[in-house]
């Protein structure tokens, strides 16, 4: 009988990050709908507005470089599968190709990346991934923040290139960067790790992988907010 009850459990828990997606399904669209990315592909940004973004996105990722790279070794600490470890290395590998574009990036805009002064919300962000690296959170839990960071601008990205959009030719290789299939690929991998992990994991460490996830899309709007440039 006991037995039983931790089966019909674990089916409840298939699909934690659907659940999720639906009971913050606000939160998700206000992440992956905001102004900004309803204004690239409406093409009536103002190009002061993306440009803002792109040099705090750049100081952001080379933090989340760190980031992953602590994901990578939970993964191989705490992992009960070989291959999360090749996915996330996958990632790391892409964070490579990430910042060499952004430096191409810069140049083409002309924005001088050395002169960017990290805003608030993009040093509070940091400080959130950076309390994430340490050895005591668990990799249920970090696994779960590095899915939806990326999924965030998979979704955004991909939806100002879908049909219709009318996204200006020279922000369609920012848009590809995050909105081509192979990154949703790639998202739907960490999706699934996600899933197995917490179909295991204890209800607690659940609670905190959920907490963790509401809290990267308050992060995350609260990024693209940076982007109108008021603070
Ligand atoms: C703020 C932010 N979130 C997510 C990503 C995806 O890597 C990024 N580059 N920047």
């Amino acid at each position: 009988m006991e037995g039983k009850t931790k089966v019909v459990e674990a089916a409840e828990r298939t699909g934690m990050t659907e659940t999720w997606l639906k009971k913050h399904r606000l939160v998700y669209i206000g992440a992956t709908r905001h102004p900004l990315i309803l204004s690239i592909r409406d093409g009536t940004i103002d190009l002061s507005s993306f440009k803002r973004w792109l040099g705090q996105d750049y100081i952001f990722v080379r933090a989340f470089v760190p980031f992953v790279a602590s994901v990578l070794l939970k993964a191989w600490k705490e992992s009960d599968d070989g291959s999360d470890m090749e996915v996330i290395l996958g990632g790391v590998a892409s964070l490579n190709d990430e910042i060499a574009w952004f430096k191409k990036e810069a140049s083409k805009w002309g924005i001088e990346l050395s002169g960017i002064v990290p805003q608030k919300a993009n040093l509070d962000y940091c400080r959130f991934l950076e309390s994430l690296m340490s050895s005591e959170v668990e990799y249920i839990v970090a696994i779960t923040a590095f899915w939806a960071i990326e999924t965030v601008y998979q979704e955004s990205f991909a939806h100002c290139l879908e049909d219709g959009s009318k996204t200006a030719e020279e922000l369609k290789d920012t848009c590809q960067r995050w909105g081509n299939d192979s990154f949703g690929q790639y998202c739907r991998s960490l999706e699934r790790i996600a899933n197995r992990c917490l179909e295991k994991a204890s209800d607690d460490v659940v609670s905190k992988a959920e907490v963790v996830f509401l809290r990267v899309l308050e992060h995350e709007i609260e990024f693209w907010n940076m982007s109108h440039g008021e603070t």
